[in-house]
């Protein structure tokens, strides 16, 4: 078993705490041990990231772009073994887990060039004998608390930003998937990052996240997880008013018009819904169906929920790998027993198999007051629903207080541009079922939290904009 340590100030510490133990959801064998951190482990960090926020952000743009680029070298060279590593821990299938690297690392290749552009501007005077400059400077010490489902890229879609635009870095990594983090930390010490720029603390969540959330030193939160824990930092964010980036929980929907290719709306659907067994924020959680259509849709889905392949991510075949724990594969259970008690029909699936498996579902006659119309399942259930017009659809998908994505499928790209339009959501699929991609802004409307990571939106985050007046 390999050892996996603290990362504070560029050395690996915490072989003295208690540890906790890392499981693989697919086995339930102990897969690791890991330093239960707690509240002096976290201020420790926080020492760290401020002394080196001091020369870290002294650091022309291109110093710090060269270095993150040699960490995403190592990354790249690494990536079987970080995808590897990612299926122990998570459970996600290996070909799902190298597509998060590639992803994860698309964020840090991204944000390596980002760092060269952060312009500032001069705006007119209104008097001649002024001149009024904008720049942009880093925020300062940022910690980023990040969540079990998407182990790489939810770090990296974080710190490269952060470092990018010159902040230092606390992370505390989910308690069932630090494995990762830890590697990508070890990769960034031999990228050759300055001791005290990236930290590491696994552990205790609330002591952790409370010794940093009193921390006035602390300029900034970025957190993604759920919505429940979101609130809570934002509330504990505001005794030191610090700036909060929140990726919530969402409940996205999916609109197939009378006039989509069908074939494209199922593979969207499948793409979008079982992507990480359903455990995505951006997974389709309820689908809306046109009645006139409702019928053959239905049948071609079915058909093809039929052939995912349930089993351990380490298997070739296997398109569903484990939830992540028992408490995952209950909200699944009693969102479809609540859907089956008000009339629902299962029309694939609908079973908890041995272990943390549970068989891609479908079901039909689904109705609003029904819970999985209404929360995020966060796992492999379908329910299909029908609509009769345009309005009726919109209607009901923006019924939410989430809105973090939806999909919509039409062949008419003017309907498709109106219903996008008309969608309270911060990312819209139209005629796609996967739309993440680091180029692009992610984040929610309503609920579904605040800021967006991503793109050359996502290191305006970390960075505050400072005017000076000068006069001449
Ligand atoms: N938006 C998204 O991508 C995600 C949404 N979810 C939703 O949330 C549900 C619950 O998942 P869960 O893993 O419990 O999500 P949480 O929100 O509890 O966990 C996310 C992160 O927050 C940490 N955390 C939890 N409580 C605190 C606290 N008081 N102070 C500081 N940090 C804290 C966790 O640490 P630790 O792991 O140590 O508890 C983890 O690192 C899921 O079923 C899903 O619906 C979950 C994950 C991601
Ligand atoms: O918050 C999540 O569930 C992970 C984001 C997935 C994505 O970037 O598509």
């Amino acid at each position: 078993m390999e050892n996996y340590y603290l990362y504070i100030n560029g050395e690996w510490t915490g072989k003295d705490l208690e540890t906790f133990e890392v499981t693989n959801p697919a086995t339930s064998e102990k897969i690791a041990a890991v330093p239960n951190g707690g509240y002096a482990e976290a201020r420790k960090a926080a020492d760290a990231a401020c002394e080196a926020f001091k020369s870290w952000s002294d650091c022309s743009a291109y110093e710090r772009a060269e270095l993150i680029s040699k960490w995403h070298k190592l990354i790249d060279e690494n990536k079987e073994d970080l995808a590897r590593t990612m299926t122990l821990e998570q459970g996600k299938p290996l070909k799902e887990a190298l597509g998060e690297i590639s992803y994860a690392n698309g964020f840090v290749s991204w944000y390596a060039e980002e760092a060269k552009r952060v312009y500032g501007e001069t705006i007119p005077a209104a008097v001649r004998y002024k001149r009024l400059f904008v720049q942009k400077q880093p925020v300062g010490v940022i910690a980023a608390i990040t969540p079990w489902n998407f182990p790489a890229a939810m770090i990296t879609r974080k710190v490269a930003p952060a470092l990018a635009a010159g902040c230092t870095v606390v992370l505390k990594p989910a308690e069932q998937t630090p494995l990762t983090a830890i590697k990508l930390a070890k990769l960034a010490e031999k990228a050759g990052l300055p001791r005290g720029v990236l930290n590491i603390v696994t552990g205790r969540a609330q002591e952790i996240g409370d010794a940093w959330l009193e921390d006035s030193r602390i300029r900034k939160l970025t957190f993604t997880g759920s919505t429940e824990v979101g609130k809570l930092l934002m509330k504990g964010s505001a005794e030191t008013v610090k700036k909060v980036s929140l990726e919530l929980g969402g409940h996205a929907p999916v609109i197939v018009m009378e006039d989509a290719d069908l074939d494209k709306a199922v593979d969207g659907v499948i793409a979008s819904k079982f992507r990480n067994a359903g455990q995505t924020c951006v997974c389709s959680n309820r689908i809306y169906v046109h009645e006139k259509i409702a019928a053959e849709f239905t049948a071609r889905l079915v058909d093809k929920v039929k052939q995912l392949q349930v089993g351990n991510g380490l298997e070739e075949d296997t398109d569903i790998g484990p939830l992540i724990d028992e408490a995952a594969i209950s909200k699944v259970a009693r969102h479809i027993e609540d859907a089956v008690e008000k009339g629902a029909k299962i029309e694939t699936g609908g079973e908890v198999l041995e272990g943390l498996y549970y068989s891609p579902t479908v079901i039909t006659g689904v109705n609003d007051d029904m819970i999985c119309m209404n929360e995020e399942t966060f796992g492999p259930l379908t329910p299909v629903a029908t609509f009769k017009t345009e309005e009726e659809a919109i209607a009901r998908a923006n019924d939410s207080i989430y809105g973090l994505a939806a999909y919509v499928f039409t062949e008419n790209i003017t309907r498709g541009i109106r219903i996008t339009e008309a969608l309270e959501y911060g990312i819209i699929g139209l005629n796609d079922g996967m739309p993440s991609t680091p180029q692009v802004p992610f984040g929610g409307f309503k609920q579904s939290g605040l800021g967006r990571e991503g793109g050359h939106y996502g290191i305006e985050e970390f960075l505050e904009v400072k005017y000076i007046s000068l006069g001449l």
